[in-house]
This record gives C-alpha cells, structure tokens and sequence, in this order.
C-alpha cells in the first residue's frame, strides 16, 4: 500500500529549544528529581522566549524511569512552572524516543491546526530510581494497611519475614530476553563486524564536536545551567584513541567484546524541551522560525525472534521517511543519529551501505548508500553529552533546529533515534 503524503498546507515551526547541561549518574542532580529538572528546562524556555503567563496549546514530554507518584509529570512541571496553569499538559513514554515521539506529536497538532504552539520534551533520572519492594513484602503491606485495628496491624505485620525485604530497582535491560541493552548492542556489534577502533573514533570525534561547539557559544542559547553546572559533565575535550584503547570491555565476550565505557553512554540525569508554533504564532510573538518539523516515523523490529539487533528499527524507519518525502539518504545537509553505543551509529550506517540488507529486509532495490561522514553529529552527540533517556531527542531537535537556521532555508537534517523494545524513532527538519 502506498504511503500517504505528508499535508504540508500549515508547517509546524521550531521556535527554540532549552535543556539543563547533563549529569553523570549520582552526580549533582543526585538529589534532584525528574519533576525538579524538566520545570527547569522549562523555566529555562519560558524565560529565554518570553513565555511567562503565556497559556500554549499544550505541554508534552515524560521519562523512561519515573516514580508511581509521578502519574502525570509533566503537567505537574508546567504547574511548577510560570507558564499559565491552564497550559494543558500530558506525559508520553516511548523509551529513547520520547523527547522525538514528543516532538512529533506537538507538531501533528500544530499542523492540523489542533493547536498554535507547543512545547515537548523528556527527563530522565537515574540517580532518582524508584525502587519497589519485593511482590512478597508488598502483598504483605497491603494487607498491614487493610487490617482494622492495631490488633489486625500487628498480626498482618507480624506476618513479614527478613527474607520478605528485598528490593527492587529498574533495570536497564529488555525484559523478553532478559539483556542489557549493551549485550545487545555487542550482538550487532558482531554481526556488522564492527570494530573496537572505529567505535573509538567516532567516540573521540563526538567529545571534540561537543567541546567546540560549547568553546564557539553554539551552546550558549540551547542550555541553561542548573545545581552549578554549566556544561555537560560527562564531557571530555581531552579524548583521545591513546585513553579510549586502554579502557576494559563492557559488554560482549573474548574478541568480540569492543564495546568499552569509552563508546557506550553513560548512565545520565538531564531534561531538554523544544518549543513549537505555527508560522502565525511565531509572528505574533515576534519569534525567529529556526526550522520546520517536515514529518517523523517510527518502525519497530522483532528482536526477541532474532529478526535484527535490538537498536535497529531506525534503520528500517528511515527508508520509510525517505520515501514517503520523495527524498535519498544523500539529501541531507546534517544526520543526527542518536550515539546510544557508537556500534549503534556504524551498524546502522553499515545496514544502509549493505545490498542484501537493503533489498531482503527493507524491501529496495538498492542499497540507501553511504553518508558523507563529515555531516554526522557535527557538534558531538550523546557519547560526549551523555544519554538521559527521554532527553535526547529534545536536545538532538533543538541543536539540528539551530544547525539548520544557521545553514540557511531549505537545508536538511535528518534525525534517527533508537529506543528500546526494539522501537526507533525518526524525523526530517528542514531549515528556515
Ligand atoms: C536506546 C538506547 O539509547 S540504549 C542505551 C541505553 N544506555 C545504556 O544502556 C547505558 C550503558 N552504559 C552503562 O551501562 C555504563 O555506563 C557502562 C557499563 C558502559 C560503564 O559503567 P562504569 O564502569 O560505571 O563507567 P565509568 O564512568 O566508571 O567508566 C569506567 C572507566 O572508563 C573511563 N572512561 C569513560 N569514558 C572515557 C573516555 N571518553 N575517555 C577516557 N576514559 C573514559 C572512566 O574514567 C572510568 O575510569 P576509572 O575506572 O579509571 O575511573
């Protein structure tokens, strides 16, 4: 069945985007929770675009981990906030892909015509893991809680054993097959033969884009410090392949154990939101269109069966936009592909460059080809900035939106998230 076109009679505009700089795990946001750094991304917005009081058509944004008290986190972020309270707002949940999911969402209503501006994004904590006690204890303190009397208290309390006192923290692996999403990775690692050393290198090259990007100020309108940091923590301008190679394997086993510390994310907390208008919306408040948000897809791959690696449903998604937007894998000015582990980014682009992946699982007659490699992850990605799950593609948006504006109108970019449950999100922005 074909495709049906994109409705390109009303454009959904990128006005701006604001993020906290990224912290390392138990870092200084340790003692912050999801809720207390999304309201700062937005504060952070609201007060780079004049948005205080303002009511938007709606907020949307979530986190991949977050606390059962957090039932709808962004609303209460948006009440945190200066915006007007009576800014609707809502949580989303598409792992990786939620600040992208989000955006997509916000846009779609903006082009519609369901609403004139919007705002999306994510958070992740990963110091602020909820913790749930074990099935035992808590079927037990159920039953403390429903008991009448102290009497009945005490007996049901009486009821709990030390071997009932476990706990349980969320854990970073795919709950069908029980592995980390780094054990997954190494798999496609192999099965793309890619090397320890081009991981590092691109690893390198991520730190080094980040740090001249932040040292040229192109950062300067796109993060916001908070708890006194002002730049992303995991940032090393100093990386260099001599370090990278003397680190330990991660993931994977014997030979093919090439995924290190080095060339994965690291475990990160952080927030980033975007804001969106329609092209009125931005005359109205005087606001500077960066870029347009053309149109996004999702794919998903059927890990669990061994169909493909987990992290490589972009690959599948991506050929997908391109058709639907009449567009080849060469048209593009800048490529954002989401450094989740750099094996990540080089399997995808090698499943791009290969004939039999491209003709048997994606159905074409030839291969996507090759990127012009000077055009990835120009100023660093999440290798360098780090990874707080549903914060990425807010920060990825709003660089690119940047980028674009910069480049000048009609210039390309192309997004490519992988999230887990084997799911990836994708998108094309196009520069104003
Ligand atoms: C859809 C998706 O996005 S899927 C991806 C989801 N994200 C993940 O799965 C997270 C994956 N990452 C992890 O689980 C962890 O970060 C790990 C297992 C890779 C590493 O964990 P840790 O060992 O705790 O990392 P740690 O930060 O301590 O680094 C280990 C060492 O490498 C060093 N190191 C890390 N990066 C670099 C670098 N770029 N240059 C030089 N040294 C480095 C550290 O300094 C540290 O050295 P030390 O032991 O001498 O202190």
């Amino acid at each position: 069945m074909a495709s049906p076109q994109p409705d390109q009679t009303r454009r959904a505009a990128i006005l701006g985007g604001n993020r906290i700089p990224f912290a390392r795990q138990f870092g200084p946001y340790a003692q912050a929770s999801n809720q207390d750094m999304l309201t700062a991304a937005i504060e952070g917005l609201v007060a780079r675009y004049n948005l205080g009081g303002q009511r938007l058509g709606e907020v949307v944004a979530g986190a991949v981990i977050k606390h059962s008290r957090d039932f709808n986190l962004t609303r209460e972020s948006v009440l945190g906030s200066s915006l007007d309270p009576h800014t609707p707002a809502y949580d989303i949940q598409q792992a990786c892909g939620t600040g992208l999911e989000a955006a997509i969402l916000v846009s779609n209503k903006i082009k519609l015509g369901q609403a004139e501006s919007g705002i999306a994004g994510g958070v992740d904590t990963s110091s602020d893991a909820p913790i749930t006690v074990s099935e035992k204890l808590r079927t037990k303190l159920l039953k403390v809680n429903r008991a009448k009397g102290a009497g009945a208290q005490l007996k049901a309390l009486g009821a709990i054993r030390p071997t009932d006192l476990g706990i349980e923290t969320p854990a970073n692996s795919e709950p069908r097959t029980g592995l980390s999403m780094g054990e997954h990775m190494a798999q496609t690692a192999k099965r793309w033969g890619i090397t320890r050393e081009a991981q590092d290198e691109l690893a390198v090259a991520s730190h080094r884009g980040l740090a001249r990007s932040y040292d040229e100020g192109f950062q300067d309108d796109l993060v916001t410090s908070f708890k006194g940091l002002a730049r992303d923590q995991n940032l090393r301008p100093d990386s260099s392949m001599e370090k990278l190679a003397k680190l330990k394997p991660a993931f994977g086993k014997g030979d093919d154990a090439t995924m290190t510390a080095g060339n994965s994310t690291p475990l990160t907390d952080g927030a980033s939101v975007v804001l969106l208008g329609s092209e009125e919306y931005a005359a109205e408040h005087g606001l500077t269109v960066q870029a347009y948000f053309v149109d996004g897809e999702t794919a998903a791959v059927d890990y669990v069966h061994g169909e493909e690696g987990l992290l490589m449903a972009p690959a599948y998604a991506v050929p997908r936009l391109l058709a639907r937007n009449g567009l080849t894998l060469q048209d593009f000015d800048y490529y954002e592909i989401h450094e989740a582990f750099a094996a990540t980014v080089l399997s995808t682009l090698k499943a791009w460059e290969d004939e039999d992946f491209c003709k048997d699982k994606l159905g074409l007659d030839a291969p996507l080809g090759s990127i012009d490699r000077d055009k990835l992850n120009v100023n660093g990605s999440s290798l360098a900035a780090g990874h707080p799950f549903a914060a990425t593609g807010g920060r990825i948006v709003a660089a690119l939106a940047k980028m674009l504006h910069e480049k000048g109108p009609g210039s390309r970019g192309l997004i490519s998230i992988c999230a887990a449950g084997g799911q990836g999100v994708v998108a094309i922005l196009e520069g104003a």
